[in-house]
């Protein structure tokens, strides 16, 4: 063993799990070495959850990101020789149609991912497993790519380690917890062990169920929780003794009855010939924080292996044994099962990037055996290039507000999703019950009077429509379908269409309350705007105005969406909820990194905005103004900002719209805003759901949402936001910009689609929600670009104004063409679709000349 380091370029706290041991694999691949290895246990760990670990690897899922990890580390797994490809079945059971239409849509989302799940009868389960009760099943999801890591995922991570440690670039150290981080001047600087401190650059998390006690050290948390999970395991099963199968079966998914089960092959070639059955307690998760996992020596397996009671498991061991009776024939081997700790999370996701507080210090934590390469390789990346493969926002932790950092938030949102594993299907809309009324506006008291429908995004509490305008549903009836099938309708009221309908025919007001606002104050600010904006910020002459533009990686690819105000002392940036922490945090690294001096606050408490918009918008407005000539049209040039004053409040008025009509944004301090929708209200306008604004109208007007529609996956041409000019000024992405400009054509283009046609074979009007994958009718397969992106709907709505359901999708260049037939897939069945324009392409006032009127 060579000597304890006292200096390292990296130092990996946790290297004994399959992350750290992945995480170190990739760091050398991508040009890394003078890497240090420490973990509380042995290498590979034999605590962690690895060492305990199904190693599952199914891909298929309604999630872009965790289907390009998990099908990287298949390939991976394969690579090394640690695969077996032996498929895998999720069965609905007969009556459970819910489940049943969550498979065919998880095939869809296959089809739009890339992978070749696929829907088959219950005969052909019967084939592949054949001990299974056929007619408990009425058909199942068959993904012939499914498999498990061999012999385990704990063999892999000693492996790779090995490796790593031979080709000279890692050291590793078991038995060596980190008792500290040293931290000066907000930069990681090294880890304190008993054996001695290490001195680095950068310091990489991978220390699973243990990873919030290590986050805890850098003075913040990690939204995430262990929780048990029962393994059960029943044999002797030796079906498969000298047939050189590692493993037997298929993987078996029940997730109606929130269970899988599995072989565990050839006795000779693994512990001993088994069926493991597991379980996921779904209405009463149990959570077990970091501080309480026992330690090694007091544990009975081990500390990541709880006690398990049968007892605790019986009721749906006993729906197990109705649909693979196996399970009651053989022996139940109490010592080895176990209650296995898990990671759950508080949006589903993991905690990867860099800490919000500290530089150089980053987390890979929460992340499944299945993930684990892929999810390296993307944190290899992300260190090495500042970039990743695929758009990343959805695991990187800056995504995070304060408020979803603190405990009790924490707390509930995990046993949320820990209820969520696997039953019952999460509807795309779904609002979260726990963590909720962290934000709301101070009109909230209002909307709940009006009978607001809420959810919640970023915290705050958004009504998507108001019961009291429902009198107009009667006068909309004919625009406004009945959304016949449950899915469709479910966390969607019919109302919010009404509201868009008024909207467009007279005026409403929308609380905009979400807005994640960041102001960028300081000598340098502009410099720093400047160099990140792909729009031109800086002169005189934008003082006043409001600009819309984006931020690029080094790509050229759109890493941000947003507008700003360049008001005289300052830029405030004006962001979507959900976009919004990562921008804050982005600016703030960048401007460290360039040393320029400015302070990036994030104000979004501190104000509130109400958008006013339709045709009546300026009459309405004026009423309460009190300057109403301030607003004529010559007055107030559209994109301008004014200072306007409303019920005696000061307000920002900022001529724009999302929702393509005429109008505003108003912005004003928080405590004054009850005062001004008062005002704003008692002029007779309506107020209308954030429905309208974030989706219906957004659609019909073509309008693109960062992290759904816009992606660093593809370039500001292909989302069709570039600007007819490129400014002077350097700024991040744009010699790429300009190589994408010199392009005779873009390999995708985002593009508006209309289902032409939504009657399923049944004969009812579908309004689709999620991802739905492109395919051309020719040939039933999803459209792949020459880049092999594929095309799914990253956006989809009905919009009551064109009387059609509305789409975005990124097409291959090839299919590219206005009027060009396609089809998209939803529930099992297809629709027909047609390209109803190419790039942006508003289907409502196309000339967008009602916001300029
Ligand atoms: N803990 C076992 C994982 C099972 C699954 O991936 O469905």
């Amino acid at each position: 063993m060579s000597a304890f380091p006292d200096r390292a370029r990296v130092v990996i706290v946790g290297l004994g799990g399959i992350v750290g041991a992945s995480v170190a694999h990739h760091l050398i691949e991508r040009g890394w070495d003078d890497i240090v290895g420490i973990d509380k246990s042995g290498i590979p760990t034999d605590i962690g959850s690895t060492a305990h670990a199904s190693d599952f690897c199914y891909a298929t899922s309604h999630d872009y990101l965790s289907t390009w990890t998990t099908l990287y580390s298949i390939d991976f797994f394969e690579k090394l020789g640690h695969y077996a490809r032996v498929g895998g079945l999720e069965v609905a059971r007969v009556g459970d149609d819910a489940r049943m239409n969550e498979l065919k849509r998880k095939v869809a989302s296959g089809k739009a991912f890339g992978t070749r799940a696929s829907m088959i009868s219950p005969a052909e389960v019967k084939e592949k497993f054949p001990l299974i009760e056929q007619d408990q099943i009425q058909g199942a999801l068959w993904d012939p790519d499914a498999g498990l890591v061999i012999p385990r995922s704990q063999t892999v991570a000693g492996k790779l380690v090995d490796r790593a440690e031979t080709s000279g670039k890692l050291r590793a150290f078991s038995n060596c917890p980190a008792t500290s981080l040293v931290i000066e001047g907000g930069r990681i600087r090294g880890v304190v062990t008993p054996r001695g401190t290490i001195m680095a650059d950068l310091v990489v998390v991978c220390a699973g169920l243990w990873g919030r006690l290590i986050a805890e050290m850098a003075g913040e948390d990690l939204p995430v929780f262990p929780v048990d999970h029962p393994l059960t395991f029943f044999g002797p099963y030796n079906e498969f003794e000298n047939t050189g199968k590692e493993i037997g079966r298929p993987l078996l998914r029940d997730q109606g009855n929130s269970a899988y089960l599995r072989d565990t092959g050839d006795p000779k070639t693994t512990e001993g010939g088994q069926i493991e059955w597991g379980y996921y307690y779904e209405s009463d998760p149990r959570l077990c924080h970091p501080r309480d996992i026992l330690e090694k020596e007091f544990a009975r397996l081990s500390p990541s292996q709880r006690d398990l009671e049968l007892e605790d498991v019986l009721s749906p061991l006993e729906r197990a044994i109705e649909l693979t009776p196996i399970l009651g024939e053989l022996g139940y081997n109490e010592s080895h099962s176990f209650n296995g700790l898990l990671q759950t999370t508080t949006d589903g996701g993991p905690s990867i990037g860099e800490s919000q507080k500290v530089r150089g210090l980053w987390y890979a934590v929460a992340i499944w055996v299945k993930d684990a390469p892929g999810m390296a390789r993307l944190v290899a990346d992300w260190i090495t290039d500042g970039r990743t493969a695929i758009d990343h926002a959805s695991i990187d932790y800056s995504r995070f507000n304060p408020y979803a950092l603190e405990a009790k938030f924490i707390e509930e949102r995990c046993v949320e999703t820990a209820s969520k594993i696997y039953n019952p299907p999460v509807h795309p809309r779904e609002p979260f019950g726990g963590g909720r009324n962290i934000r709301r506006s101070p009109f909230y008291q209002r909307e709940v009077e009006l009978g607001g429908h809420f959810m919640e995004l970023g915290g705050w509490e958004r009504a998507h429509g108001y019961a009291a305008n429902e009198p107009l549903l009667e006068k909309y009836a004919s625009q406004i379908p009945v959304r016949e099938h449950e899915w469709d309708n479910r966390h969607f009221w019919r109302v919010s269409n009404a509201e868009h309908l008024e909207m467009t025919a007279d005026c409403g007001l929308i609380n905009l309350s979400h807005f994640h606002l960041t102001d960028i104050t300081g000598p340098d600010h502009v410099e720093l705007l400047e160099w990140l904006s792909a729009a031109k910020i800086g002169g005189d002459g934008n003082i006043g105005k409001g600009i819309y533009t984006h931020f690029l990686d080094d790509e050229g690819n759109v890493r941000a969406d947003f507008t700003l105000f360049r008001l005289a002392d300052r830029i405030r940036l004006i962001n979507g909820a959900d976009a919004g922490p990562r921008d804050l945090h982005y600016m703030r690294r960048v401007a460290q990194d360039r040393g320029l001096d400015v302070t990036v606050t994030d104000v979004t408490e501190k104000y509130v905005t109400i958008g006013i918009w339709g045709p009546n918008a300026r009459v309405n407005l004026q009423k309460v103004v009190e300057d109403p000539a301030a607003l004529e049209k010559e007055n107030f040039p559209f994109a301008a900002i004014r200072p306007i004053r409303i019920a005696g409040k000061d307000v920002t008025a900022f001529r724009i719209s999302y929702v393509g009509e005429q109008g505003w944004e108003l912005h004003m301090a928080y405590e004054d805003g009850l005062a001004v929708w008062d005002a704003l209200r008692s002029t007779g306008v309506i107020a209308v759901g954030v429905e309208t604004y974030a989706n219906s109208r957004r659609l019909e007007k073509s309008l693109r949402l960062q992290n759904a529609d816009l992606r660093t996956d593809y370039n500001l041409l292909e989302a069709d936001l570039a600007r007819p000019k490129v400014k002077e000024a350097d700024f991040r992405g744009k010699a790429k910009h300009l190589e994408h400009r010199a392009r005779d054509h873009q390999p995708a283009m985002l593009c508006t689609l209309i289902l032409t046609d939504n009657l399923d074979s049944n004969g009812i009007a579908r309004y689709p929600v999620g991802i739905l994958p492109v395919q051309d009718p020719e040939t039933g397969e999803t459209l792949v670009d020459e880049l092999g992106r594929r095309s799914w709907t990253s956006s989809i709505v009905f919009g009551p104004t064109i009387g059609k359901n509305i789409a975005l999708a990124y097409l291959p260049w090839s299919h590219c063409q206005e009027g060009r037939r396609l089809q998209v897939e939803y529930m099992g069945e297809t629709f027909p679709a047609e390209v109803a324009g190419v790039g942006y392409k508003p289907l409502y006032d196309p000339e967008n000349l009602k916001p300029r009127s």
